[in-house]
């Protein structure tokens, strides 16, 4: 397509005035590529699917056509519960974008003689009940609803909701929506939506959705794809690069890479929302010492936390005036637009590797400079540019991002992570949890066959989130085969142990005073236990020890039993649910064993409601 061919002037379709005059306010002086493809289809009759990299502008391709459409259908008095389009994407936060994004296209529709054009978020809050939702769709009568699936559906199946009217249904991130954990409720929604409709599929990775695509009723679609680079799958504007490091060394890195990096923003992705809460929690620590560069400021998002925070966090960041870091999970993988982001580091690549483009396209939008960053642990992970490249998405290797100074700091750093953590039991639960939880997200990569715990270095990333023992898990049992020589025992990483755990105290004064009790009803059953073990030897005559022998035998048989079948267990919880991550921690077995006879195993001090990870 030639340059000229992207005047606005020369769209093969006329906009009305008052959205040309939007897109002249919001300074997009021509169209991008996609725009220029996909808006005189889709604003015409034509089902699309659209594959464009990423901050192609693909939010305002299927914008305009939707206003357009409005108009040209003159659906301004829809009948009390009818809807003219919907919009349906996987995160709240994109929705709530898109949805600023119509609203900066209202502003200059004018109403007066007109009648008006209104739209409504449909997101999973706590300060909206469904109830609310649907009477503000009776009373408002928006024509455009932009929202998740699960809300969307809730909405449709409210017998004041008609969904006759509905005439155009956008999928933003469609081979997200059509994965598993999506598709059944869109192909939920679907099946209420008239037939006679216009459908619209945007992702800079629609083909991981591959046949998929058509259990959405898309009627003899256009497929248009459009990306800047022949030989790449990520916009030129946009370097991604590579960095090996110890696990150990990990932390170090980033916090190296955020001193030396001049960046307005920096989306630094996790993989889970507790590794998220428990390291801005540290690095805040650090920034409180000088440790971390005094003008930037941090800010956590994930998908436990309660929506209007979320919405919140997000918004801060965007607006904040200094650099910002955002310490995040894949909730903010996908879609987010914050044009002043410059700096994206992975601290390890995203399980599902679709994803990897996406969080390095929160960079190097529209035309801007970006840099993503992806830390790689020495060893077999650096296979993992090769299986990318298959997939034309090039990451080349940054030595300029290595820092010869933090191996000899890494000492010394772990002491102070150490002196923090021991400060308060409480970290040192999330720092297990944090641990625990990475593995398991570890072991469910999608390139398994390259991310391996055979020969992972656990110690390593047991330092790297500040542990001094490690924790008892399968994984660990099964795969770390010199554990006898890389611990002191017990799993102490540390001789003599840093701290006696019997006394290792909480600063809240409640979880305190809950594990004290805790202890004494342990030390209770220890106590009736040897209590009635005494007794019991007193009785015994001398006739019978050897029976009491096998007997004791017996017993340990059958706890080594009960214990391996609770190992498995957990096992079995962590390979059949890719939700639960963060609520999976084990613990020493008494404690484990104990929470789960009070049936309280798996509370987490973290607040809100389960979402997207
Ligand atoms: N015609 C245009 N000219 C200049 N900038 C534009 C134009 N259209 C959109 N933009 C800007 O480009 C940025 C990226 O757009 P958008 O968020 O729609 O990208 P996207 O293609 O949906 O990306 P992703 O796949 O990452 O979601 C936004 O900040 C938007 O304001």
């Amino acid at each position: 397509m030639g340059r000229s061919s992207l005047e606005w002037d020369t769209l093969e379709y006329e906009l009305q005035p008052w959205v040309r005059s939007a897109i002249e306010t919001l300074g997009f002086d021509k169209m991008t590529p996609v725009q220029a493809s996909t808006i005189p289809l889709f604003a015409g009759n034509k089902d699309v699917v659209v594959d464009a990299e990423t901050g192609s502008g693909k939010t305002v391709a299927f914008v305009v056509p939707i206003l357009e459409k409005i108009v040209q259908e003159q659906a301004f008095r829809l009948k009390r519960g009818h809807f003219h389009s919907l919009i349906l994407t996987p995160t709240r936060e994109l929705a709530k974008q898109i949805e600023t994004v119509v609203q900066s296209f209202l502003v200059h529709y004018t109403e007066g003689t007109q009648q008006p054009i209104g739209c409504q978020l449909l997101v999973g809050t706590n300060e909206h009940s469904i109830r609310d939702d649907v009477n503000a769709l009776c009373e408002n009568r928006p024509q455009l609803l932009i929202g998740t699936p699960g809300r969307v559906l809730d909405l449709l199946q409210s017998p004041k909701v008609k969904t006759q009217s509905c005439s155009l249904v956008v999928l933003d991130e469609a081979d997200r929506l059509l994965d598993a954990s999506f598709v059944g409720d869109i192909e939920k929604i679907l099946k209420v939506l008239p037939k006679q409709r216009r459908t619209g599929l945007f992702s800079a990775t629609i083909s991981a959705a591959g046949d998929t695509i058509f259990k959405t009723g898309l009627r003899n679609p256009v497929k248009i794809k459009v990306n800047g680079r022949a030989i790449s799958a990520a916009p030129e504007s946009l370097s991604i690069n590579y960095c090996t490091v110890k696990p150990q060394l990990k932390l170090q890195l980033l916090i190296s890479l955020i001193n030396r990096f001049k960046f307005k923003k920096c989306i630094v992705y996790f993989p889970t929302c507790i590794s998220v809460t428990f390291f801005y929690s540290f690095m805040n620590h650090l920034l409180s010492r000088g440790d971390i560069t005094q003008d930037v400021k941090l800010f956590s998002l994930h998908g436990k936390l309660q929506t209007s925070s979320r919405i919140k966090t997000l918004d801060a960041f965007a607006s904040h005036l200094g650099s910002a870091v955002l310490l995040t999970t894949d909730v903010a993988a996908r879609g987010i637009d914050i044009p002043d982001v410059e700096l994206v580091v992975q601290l390890d690549p995203p399980t599902d590797t679709d994803l990897f483009l996406h969080r390095c396209g929160r960079t190097g939008r529209a035309n801007r400079i970006g840099k993503a960053v992806t830390f790689l642990n020495e060893g077999r992970e650096e296979d993992f540019v090769g299986f990318m490249a298959v997939k034309n998405v090039v990451i080349e290797e940054d030595v300029s991002l290595q820092d010869p100074e933090i191996e000899g700091q890494a000492q010394q750093f772990y002491n102070t992570f150490l002196q923090w953590i021991l400060e308060d039991r409480d970290r040192f639960d999330y720092a297990v949890k944090s641990y625990v939880a990475f593995i398991r997200y570890y072991s469910k990569h999608a390139a398994h066959s390259i991310f391996r715990l055979q020969n992972f270095d656990f110690v390593g990333l047991a330092k790297m989130y500040g542990l001094f023992r490690l924790p008892r898990m399968p994984e660990i049992t099964k795969n770390l085969a010199n554990k006898e020589e890389v611990t002191f025992g017990d799993g102490w990483l540390m001789d003599p142990p840093p701290v006696d755990m019997d006394t290792f105290a909480y600063r809240d004064a409640k979880l305190e005073q809950k594990r004290l009790e805790e202890l004494k009803n342990l030390a209770k059953i220890n106590d009736k236990k040897k209590l009635k073990f005494e007794l019991k030897k007193k009785n015994v005559a001398w006739s019978n020890k050897t029976d009491t022998k096998e007997t004791k035998q017996e017993r340990r048989e059958k706890m080594s039993r009960k214990r391996k079948a609770i190992e498995e267990e957990l096992a079995r919880q962590g390979s059949t649910s890719d939700k639960d991550d963060d609520d999976e921690i084990d613990k020493d077995w008494k404690e484990t064993i104990l929470k789960r006879k009070k049936g309280d195993q798996g509370k987490s001090n973290v607040q809100g409601s389960f979402d997207d990870l």
